[in-house]
């Protein structure tokens, strides 16, 4: 089973230090982990740090895993220049760092991962000519494609409505679930955290202010604190439970 754990991990931009200090507990497979904080508090860096684009202090743990590129990394910015169709672009993505030879196995992994994300029909259209969420979903198939042990998404659902980001988002617990994949997503809206998310990490002015289960991390006193926000935390008529926003303060 795969395995994260981060130790003291830092990163910085220049001399302009960012995230600091770091250190979570190790999360393993089947979790889906939810990277929260405002705006600017760290959490495109963080990514970036584990992902080793950018260096810094401290230790980045991955073990369990036998694969050379176990973690696949959908970026925020989802911009589409080049000439290909969406279908293209997938298969692309699912062949970084593969055989060049495309095999029966690559075909039917773009296959499923467009279904998965409803985006079949856009096969053969241009990426250039999508809509921003058509775009926003492309891009997450990229990332699912490549069958990765640990999928990082850098607020996956922003450009979507509202029943695509539910679908994506229980996409991403089905791959916890059933492929044992340890999910990481950075998310704005904390009530999609709390329905799917198993852990939180919070993440302010660049360091790690709270880290458990998301219940405990997504808490009125937090949300005050952090996002400046009043809010109740109550059960649904399902049981679940939801983020009410009485006001800002
Ligand atoms: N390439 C860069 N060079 C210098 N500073 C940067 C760079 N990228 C980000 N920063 C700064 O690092 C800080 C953290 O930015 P980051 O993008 O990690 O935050 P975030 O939590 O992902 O924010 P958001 O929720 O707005 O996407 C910000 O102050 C930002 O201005």
């Amino acid at each position: 089973m795969v395995t994260l754990q981060l130790n003291h991990v830092s990163a910085r931009y220049g001399r302009h230090p960012i995230v600091q200090d770091i250190t979570t507990p190790c999360f393993q497979g089947g979790q889906v982990v939810a990277l929260l904080g405002p705006n600017a508090a760290g959490k495109s860096t963080l990514f970036r740090r584990i992902l080793g684009l950018l260096k810094g202090e401290g230790e980045v743990a991955i073990s369990g895993t036998n694969a050379e590129r176990p973690v696949a990394y959908m970026p925020q910015e989802t911009g589409a220049k080049a000439v290909l169709t969406v279908y293209e672009s997938v298969l692309l993505a699912r062949m970084q760092g593969r055989s060049l030879k495309v095999q029966a196995a690559d075909l039917a992994q773009v296959d499923r991962a467009l279904s998965e994300l409803n985006i079949s029909a856009l096969g053969e259209r241009d990426i250039g000519d999508l809509s921003g969420g058509q775009r926003q979903l492309v891009s997450a198939a990229q990332a699912l494609v490549q069958e990765p042990d640990i999928l990082m998404l850098d607020e996956p659902t922003s450009a979507l409505d509202l029943n695509r980001q539910i679908n994506l988002l229980g996409v991403l617990r089905r791959l916890a679930d059933e492929r044992n994949m340890l999910i990481m997503v950075a998310l704005h809206d904390l009530g999609h955290a709390l329905r799917f998310a198993d852990a939180a990490m919070m993440l302010e002015n660049g360091r790690l202010i709270a880290c458990g289960p998301t219940a405990d991390v997504i808490t009125p006193t937090l949300l005050r604190q952090v996002y400046r926000v009043e809010a109740r935390i109550e059960p649904c008529s399902k049981g679940r439970l939801q983020l009410i926003v009485e006001e800002a303060v």
